[in-house]
């Protein structure tokens, strides 16, 4: 399975992650999400360049022009609720996706130590022979990811499955190369970081996703 690390080449791309971890820019809700967005636009285009290419003619006011035109059928599918606005950082550049949305959060027991994901909701095209972009801001355990997964899989078998994060712990990493299939599936992080606390956070990680955007839950 290949695993691409965006953060291997220096670009634009470091800023935007500096500034989500940032507990001080974190403040700024508007900025963390719209900071997810674009570091979704950027994924996107990354992507992009391992698409089926076909060339098409064009038609100009003066005359025709080739022009190579990606081919697949792409299916963006988001984890709720902390994928949201990366999701649409996806779709300003695949603007005639289709999509999928899976509920899947942690629901902590009574004590608040240990907890389980829990799907209840999930809304999918069918994805056969089709690329599947599955995004998701947090990849720390893993478990999120391949629940969703496999609840998407009732709907078809894509051809090729991209799993899209911004960080993920390398353990949740090594998790994905265990459990998704290898030659059809890719890793894209914006970010690998070393470990996971008791709580199963990222460290150093940025926090909660989906609190930091949304607030928090009851
Ligand atoms: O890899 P995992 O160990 O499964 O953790 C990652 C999951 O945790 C976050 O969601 P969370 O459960 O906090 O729900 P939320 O998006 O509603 O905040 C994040 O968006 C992932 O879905
Ligand atoms: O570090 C983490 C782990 C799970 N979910 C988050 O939002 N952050
Ligand atoms: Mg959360």
């Amino acid at each position: 399975m290949k695993v691409i690390n965006l953060s291997e080449q220096n670009s634009i791309l470091n800023r935007f992650v500096s500034e989500i971890r940032d507990v001080n820019i974190q403040q700024d809700s508007m900025r963390f999400r719209r900071n997810l967005e674009r570091i979704g636009e950027i994924i996107a285009y990354e992507i992009s360049k391992n698409l089926s290419y076909e060339t098409q003619e064009v038609q100009t006011p003066l005359g025709s022009a080739p022009a190579n035109l990606y081919q697949d059928k792409i299916v963006l599918g988001t984890i709720l609720r902390a994928g949201l606005g990366f999701h649409h950082g996806f779709l300003n550049y695949f603007d005639n996706a289709e999509n999928s949305f899976v509920s899947a959060y942690r629901k902590y027991r009574e004590n608040h130590e240990s907890f389980h994901v829990s799907i209840e909701y999930i809304a999918s095209p069918r994805l056969d022979d089709k690329v599947l972009i599955l995004t998701d801001p947090m990849l720390a355990t893993g478990g999120s990811m391949e629940l969703s997964y496999h609840a998407l899989l009732t709907k078809g078998s894509p051809k090729h499955v991209h799993i899209a994060t911004v960080i993920a712990s390398q353990e949740a990493i090594d998790y994905c190369k265990a459990k998704f299939p290898d030659a059809t599936t890719t890793i894209w992080a914006a970010d690998i970081d070393p470990f996971l606390n008791e709580q199963a956070y990222i460290v150093p990680g940025l926090g909660d996703a989906g609190d930091l955007a949304y607030g928090q839950k009851d």
